[in-house]
């Protein structure tokens, strides 16, 4: 098949276009290095050769100019010399010496510049053919047709444009050089420096090309810049004025911003390195006191707020640590693993435009959001419960609490839930979880959180921390989120800086105190998973925390234990003249300028022993002696801050003294709608129908009365369809420390405040205590509430 190969046969060698064997390359003469361009006038145009004779005229009369102005000063020179000879023999000897020396350098500079084409000559003339000068070099190179002959021609006619405009150049250059000598003479003297330093490279200037040429003029540029710029900040630095402590201590002296900066950095400076950088006459305070009066004006805090940040930070760290309280803290959401899981989540808000990415290592469920097309607080994903926006240092104490499916958890200090959902996520909505509040207002955000996320596990009430113990206890774990100072988290709220004296901090751990007290008495030492205490706050005082947390370890039956989160530096074992059991080093403390969130504090504690130690005897309460330090600090109103929701409610209370029957409740009807005092003397009617509570059996379940004194916080329509029912109902509640017991599970199930109220979920709590009381009414069932609401706005 086919033919058969003749392998004899060569393949034809023909002049195809590839095999076209190339002419020997061409280089210009310059690339080769020869010194002058020849030129062969025969192949040159009309207009190229009159171009040619034009420049070679120019060339001549340069050549014969330059070497006049030689013979010139050579002549003069001659002439100096003859008249000083005359005049006076010694003082010629030495004058002429130096001039000779001058007039042989202006000679040799002439020379020099002749021979690198008299860019140098700085006679009118010559400067004003300088330019001229540079278009030879220029159109020299473009005189090599071999190498560009298209643009030779184009290259000749700028030329002829440049020739045009050579007189409006000369008369530009001449006002140029008279009104700016000095920029000349700088100039010229670079000129000089730039020329020198060719002309020593000569013979290897030449052999380079062009482009080598151009960069190492650039070089050289940048090299100049370089030191110009240096000089400059040599200059600045000089200028600068020396710190001086009797100015800083000059009250009069207006104060600039940009100067208390840089007060701060010196005297941080000085601090720094005591011994070597003082003043010998100046002691150490005379400089902290200077430096935390520039601070408290640059960063705008009072100064009880900056002296205790002092104490907290060495100098340079607390300059840190302002900075970084003056900027927001990176946004950041916790995945809802009841709904989703963080991949999905995220690729979801992705899709969306949003730009985020994993909290860290330490957390499986946070994200970092760094930017957002859309409001994280209404996504879909959002309204569905999938996410929840919360800081990342919220998410730290319940990893500490590390809480266990199937256990009972109160979190004391729950509102508005963000570390409530996310114990009954780790719980798996499982077991029991009580979100205690005393503030009724905040119950509201407890409840929404825990209906959008899907938490079923939960019981919601409303009762002062500190007497919780009196309710209900034997918990396996307590989170106790206290309510405090706010100094973690200035960046959120600025306020704090100018707000918070002594006194609120004094309130504040007076009131940490009593609440870690009561938490610890509502764990069970028994319990089989642990009896653990967190304690956390965001705040970063140890008055509020190492404090707080040293005094529960003097009270109770408590060790402290290691929190199990990997990072955060180790709580203080002292502070001021304070020392603290040495085990504090297990607590862990956040800053916003180490871990780049908010300022936090958490310990974690596990209670040894239900027995209470016979030494708790001493005093904890000097909340008399503020109350004193207020009365005192005449004219000053006692203010109310945002922050203090507790002592905000106390405030209330005050002003309107409570109602006996009023305090019997606990839990708070989250949808009902308070009632007027009309309704009260229903209520107190009805309290007739109350019997005396039996004692409470230990098996008996917790649950509330069909009817109680919320009823007072309902609507009139629904207190008159539930009247009778309640009645019929109501369970004996007497006594400020008690609630009343409903012996069923199906009551307790109708009457606790549960999330959603999922046959799952557990819906009753064994009774530990005799006073431990039921929790909430009937109306409390999230469906029940949802009905009456309906009724309610219907009429
Ligand atoms: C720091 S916030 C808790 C934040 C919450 N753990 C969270 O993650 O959403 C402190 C809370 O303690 C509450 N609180 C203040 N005093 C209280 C008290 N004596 N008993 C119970 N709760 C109190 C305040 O109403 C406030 O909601």
């Amino acid at each position: 098949m086919g033919r058969k190969v003749n392998f004899a046969e060569k393949p034809k060698k023909g002049p195809g276009k590839k095999a076209k064997k190339q002419p020997a390359p061409k280089f210009s003469k310059k690339l080769l290095g020869t010194e002058e361009t020849v030129v062969d006038l025969k192949k040159l145009s009309h207009r190229q050769k009159q171009r040619f004779v034009k420049r070679s005229a120019r060339k001549e009369k340069l050549l014969t100019a330059n070497a006049n102005a030689i013979a010139k000063k050579k002549l003069q020179h001659k002439q100096k010399i003859e008249n000083k000879y005359e005049s006076s023999e010694e003082s010629e000897e030495a004058g002429s010496d130096d001039e000779q020396m001058e007039s042989d350098e202006d000679i040799k500079q002439v020379e020099k510049s002749m021979k690198k084409g008299f860019k140098q000559v700085k006679t009118p003339v010559e400067e004003s053919d300088e330019s001229d000068d540079e278009n030879q070099f220029e159109s020299n190179d473009e005189d090599d047709s071999d190498v560009m002959p298209d643009n030779f021609d184009q290259a000749g006619d700028s030329e002829s444009d440049s020739d045009e405009q050579e007189p409006s150049n000369k008369r530009k250059r001449d006002i140029l050089a008279d009104s700016d000598d000095e920029s000349e003479q700088e100039q010229q003297g670079s000129d000089e420096q730039e020329s020198d330093e060719e002309s020593g490279d000569d013979s290897e200037n030449d052999r380079k090309l062009p482009i080598e040429k151009a960069s190492k003029k650039l070089k050289l540029q940048k090299e100049k810049d370089d030191k110009l710029a240096e000089d400059e900040l040599q200059l600045n630095i000089a200028d600068k004025e020396k710190f001086s402590l009797d100015e800083a201590l000059d009250v009069d002296k207006a104060l600039n911003l940009q100067d208390v900066q840089q007060r701060i950095k010196d005297v941080v400076a000085i601090l720094m390195d005591f011994s070597a950088n003082r003043d010998p006459t100046r002691s150490r305070a005379e400089y902290v006191d200077v430096l935390k009066k520039d601070l408290c004006t640059y960063y705008s805090y009072n100064d009880f707020l900056m002296m205790t940040l002092m104490d907290v930070f060495p100098v340079n760290e607390l300059v840190e640590f302002l900075e970084s309280s003056e900027v927001q803290r990176p946004l950041t959401i916790r995945t809802n693993s009841l709904k989703t899981r963080r991949r999905d989540l995220a690729q979801a808000l992705i899709n969306r435009g949003v730009n985020l990415d994993p909290v860290g290592k330490w957390s499986k469920v946070g994200l970092t959001i760094y930017s957002s097309q859309v409001p994280l607080g209404a996504t879909p994903e959002y309204l569905a419960g999938h996410y929840i926006i919360q800081g990342a240092s919220s998410m730290l104490p319940v990893m500490a609490l590390a809480p266990q499916e199937n256990e009972r958890v109160l979190d004391m200090c729950a509102a508005p839930g963000g570390k409530s959902t996310h114990i009954a996520a780790i719980m798996k909505n499982t077991g029991v979880l009580f979100s205690n509040d005393v503030n009724k207002d905040r119950i509201h955000a407890i409840v929404g959180n825990f209906h959008r996320l899907g938490i079923i596990n939960s019981v919601v009430t409303c009762v002062n921390g500190i007497e919780y113990k009196k309710f209900i206890g034997g918990f396996d774990r307590v989170l106790l989120d206290a309510p405090c100072s706010g100094s973690g988290v200035i960046s959120k709220d600025p306020s704090v800086k100018t707000s918070k004296t002594q006194v609120d901090v004094q309130r504040c751990y007076n009131l940490q105190r009593k609440l870690i007290i009561s938490a610890i008495d509502c764990l069970s030492a028994k319990s089989k998973s642990g009896g653990y205490l967190v304690y956390s706050t965001c705040s970063i005082l140890p008055e509020e925390n190492e404090w707080v947390v040293d005094y529960a370890l003097k009270k109770r039956n408590v060790r402290l234990v290691p929190t199990g989160l990997d990072f955060g530096t180790e709580g203080f074992t002292s502070y001021r003249e304070k020392r603290y059991h040495p085990s504090m080093k297990l607590t862990k403390r956040y800053y916003p300028h180490t871990h780049n969130m908010d300022g936090f504090f958490v310990a974690k504690l596990q209670k040894i022993s239900d027995t209470i130690p016979e030494n708790d005897t001493e005093d904890i309460d000097d909340e008399e002696q503020l109350e004193n330090e207020e009365e005192n600090q005449e004219g000053k109103k006692k203010r109310v801050d945002k922050r203090d929701w507790f002592h905000k409610d106390l405030e209330e209370m005050k002003k309107k003294p409570e109602d006996p029957v009023k305090k019997q409740n606990y839990v708070t009807n989250v949808f009902e709608k308070p009632l007027k005092t009309e309704k009260t003397k229903k209520t107190k009617k009805s309290k007739k129908n109350i019997q005396p509570q039996t004692e409470t059996d230990p098996k008996t379940l917790v649950s509330t009365p069909k009817k109680d004194n919320n009823e007072k916080n309902s609507t009139p329509a629904a207190n008159s369809n539930k009247k009778k029912q309640n009645q019929k109902n109501i369970q004996q509640e007497n006594g400020s420390d008690t609630i009343a017991s409903v012996p069923s599970a199906k009551k307790a199930k109708k009457n606790i405040h549960q999330q959603n109220g999922s046959p799952k979920a557990p819906v009753s709590t064994p009774i530990k205590d005799k006073n431990v009381k039921v929790v909430n009414g009937k109306n409390s069932s999230p469906a029940t509430n949802s009905s009456k609401k309906k009724k309610f706005q219907k009429k």
